[in-house]
C-alpha cells in the first residue's frame, strides 16, 4: 500500500480552481519535494493530505483511508500525519517540553514517564536539550522550528508534511533546521512531503521533485532527472533556472 494516493483530485475556493486533476502517488519512506511559483497550489495540496483542506472531487487515500469519504475519521488519520508550518505554531504559554508532550498525552494517552523520555530524546535529536524548560518566546526562529519538528515527531507519525519550514527564518538559522530534516530523511522510514525553495535540500535528500504551476502538476521526476537532466516542461525549466540563480 502506498502512503499517499491522489486520483483525479480537484479543489476549488469558490470559483477559483486551486487543484486541477491531481494524480500523484507517494510510497512509504519516500522524501518528495514540492516546488513551484507563489500561488501555484503547493500549500493547498499539502494541506489536503491531513484534511486541513477538503477536496471536492476525486479520491485521496492516505495510509489506506479515503479522505474524500465523509465517514473517514479524520482524527485517526491525522495521528499518522504530522505537519510542520512556516510559522511554527507552538503553544506560547507552554514550555518547550510541554509543547512536545501535550499531543501524545492527550491524543495517544502515552504514559507520562515514557512520554517525557521520548520528548527528551527528541530534544537531543534536534540539539535543544538545554531548552526543555524554556518558553517558546525565549527561542530564536530556528530553535522554534526545531521544537516544532520534535513536537511533530513525538506523535510517531508515518508521514510528515513540511510547508515552507525555513521561509520565515533568518538565513543563519536555515541550515540547522535543514540538517534536522536531512537526518530524519536519512535515518527514519518516515514519508516526507516538503514544500520548499531550498534546492540544496532537494538535491541532497529528496527522492523526487514535483513542480506545480496554476494548480497543476507539470513535472514529477526523480531528482537526478530534474537537476542533472532538464525538466521537460518549459515552465519548470524557467523556474529552476530562476531559483538556482538566486
Ligand atoms: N482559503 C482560501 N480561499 C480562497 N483562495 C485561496 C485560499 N487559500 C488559497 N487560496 C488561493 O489558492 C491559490 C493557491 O494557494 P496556495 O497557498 O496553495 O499556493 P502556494 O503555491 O502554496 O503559494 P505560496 O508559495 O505563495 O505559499 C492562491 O491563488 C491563493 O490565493
Amino acid at each position: 500500500m502506498s502512503m499517499i494516493e491522489f486520483h483525479n483530485v480537484e479543489k476549488y475556493y469558490g470559483d477559483f480552481h486551486a487543484l486541477k486533476n491531481i494524480n500523484l502517488t507517494i510510497e512509504k519512506g519516500e522524501t518528495v519535494v514540492l516546488i513551484g511559483p507563489s500561488g501555484s497550489g503547493k500549500s493547498t495540496l499539502i494541506r489536503t493530505v491531513n484534511g486541513l483542506e477538503r477536496i471536492e472531487q476525486g479520491q485521496l487515500i492516505v495510509n489506506g483511508f479515503d479522505l474524500a469519504d465523509k465517514k473517514t475519521d479524520m482524527n485517526r488519520t491525522r495521528k499518522n500525519v504530522g505537519m510542520v508550518f512556516q510559522h511554527f505554531n507552538l503553544y506560547n504559554n507552554k514550555s518547550v517540553l510541554e509543547n512536545i508532550m501535550l499531543a501524545p498525552r492527550v491524543v495517544l494517552g502515552r504514559p507520562e514517564d515514557e512520554n517525557k523520555k521520548l520528548a527528551m530524546e527528541l530534544l537531543e535529536q534536534v540539539g535543544l536539550v538545554d531548552k526543555a524548560e524554556s518558553m517558546p518566546s525565549m527561542l530564536s526562529g530556528g530553535q522554534k522550528q526545531r521544537i516544532a519538528i520534535a513536537r511533530s515527531l513525538a506523535m510517531k507519525p508515518q508521514c510528515i508534511l513540511f510547508d515552507e519550514p525555513t521561509s520565515a527564518l533568518d538565513p543563519e538559522m536555515i541550515d540547522d533546521v535543514l540538517n534536522v530534516m536531512k537526518n530524519i530523511a536519512r535515518d527514519s522510514d518516515m514519508t516526507m512531503l516538503v514544500v520548499t525553495h531550498e534546492m540544496g535540500f532537494a538535491r541532497e535528500v529528496g527522492d523526487r521533485v514535483i513542480f506545480m504551476a496554476d494548480g497543476e502538476i507539470l513535472e514529477d521526476d526523480v531528482k537526478e532527472e530534474f537537476f542533472d537532466g532538464q525538466p521537460s516542461n518549459e515552465r519548470a525549466r524557467q523556474f529552476l533556472s530562476k531559483i538556482i540563480k538566486h
